[in-house]
């Protein structure tokens, strides 16, 4: 399996590339990564180190790729966090030149734009490129609760709204793929207080999975559930398969980071929950 990862890096700690890249090549992936920044830590603390860089060079690294005759190869493009629209037009240029060269290529969409309690924290014309560029090209997107309500333009408190938003959200997307939805940090009215929820849509139907709440708020997971639910996604075809797989794994992984007190998540220690997850959970039909 060859992934072509198309997001941030990080010297110190574990955000982007430097989240995703790892558990893939752990659950035996090959990962052909291409940073769009390279910061020394992720914005989260503050204040950081390090530059944006620009279209031209996410451009330039995708045609050497294909100079190398390896785009028919490609099975997935995965994107995240974008700096710029023109950073994001160039990630669409190269899912487009990859679907064209393997049509069973998928491209996964991991729509960041904001958070709940954060609101949106990306640049001005992000949110709308996601929504209107990048969603209707994506086959697999992964909105946290927050981006879901915001492209929607719906309330999602309950289970009933968020499908109803998923289902308006699917209807935008790529056509004659699996349109899959996974929709993470969910907190509906009938999320128990110690729970997390997560939703996901496939063309197997709709499951949620529900994982206990752990004391910790950090960054990079959003990029790991990314990464493992598209793998699994791409290994099995099941979207119940993959959200337990992803689930699983990054319960394990946020449960060794908070044991730690880490305020970075453990992505090389905890690194057999990629493969093996200490607490296997598996997904409900809805
Ligand atoms: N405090 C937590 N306790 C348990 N699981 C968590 C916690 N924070 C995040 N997760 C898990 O990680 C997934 C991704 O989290 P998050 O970083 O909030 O995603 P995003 O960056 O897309 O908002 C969640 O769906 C959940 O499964
Ligand atoms: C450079 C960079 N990329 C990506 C992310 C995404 O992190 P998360 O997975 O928490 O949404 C962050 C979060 O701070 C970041 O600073
Ligand atoms: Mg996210």
């Amino acid at each position: 399996m060859n992934i072509l990862s198309i997001q941030s890096w990080v010297a110190y700690g574990h955000v982007g590339n430097a989240s995703a890249v790892f558990p893939l090549q752990r659950l035996g992936a090959e990962v052909w990564a291409v940073n769009t920044v390279q910061f020394s830590n992720h914005t989260g603390y503050g204040s950081w180190r390090g530059q944006v860089f620009g279209a031209e060079l996410v451009r330039d690294l995708v045609e050497g790729i294909a100079d190398r005759g390896a785009l028919p190869r490609c099975d997935a493009v995965l994107s995240g966090y974008m700096g710029d629209a023109a950073i994001g037009e160039a990630i669409l240029d190269a899912a487009a030149r990859v679907k064209a060269a393997n049509p069973r290529a998928l491209y996964c969409c991991d729509p960041v734009i904001g958070d709940v309690g954060r609101g949106v924290f990306v640049r001005p014309g992000i949110p709308d490129f996601m929504r209107d560029r990048a969603v209707p090209a994506a086959d697999i997107i992964t909105p946290n609760q927050f981006e879901l309500e915001w492209m929607t333009g719906q309330p999602v408190a309950t289970l009933a709204e968020a499908r109803a938003a998923v289902d308006r959200l699917r209807a935008t997307m790529a056509p004659g793929g699996p349109r899959c939805v996974l929709v993470t940090s969910l907190k509906v009215a009938e999320t128990p207080d110690d729970q997390i929820e997560m939703l996901a849509t496939g063309d197997d139907g709709t499951y949620r999975i529900r994982t206990p709440m752990l004391p910790i708020s950090v960054n990079g997971a959003g990029d790991a559930i990314a990464a493992l639910f598209l793998f699994h996604q791409l290994r099995s075809g099941s979207a119940a398969a993959a959200l337990a797989a992803a689930a699983s794994s990054t319960y394990g992984l946020l449960r060794r980071t908070s044991e730690a007190a880490s305020r970075e998540i453990l992505t090389v220690a905890a690194q057999e929950e990629f493969v093996t997850p200490s607490r296997v959970f598996v997904a409900e039909r809805c």
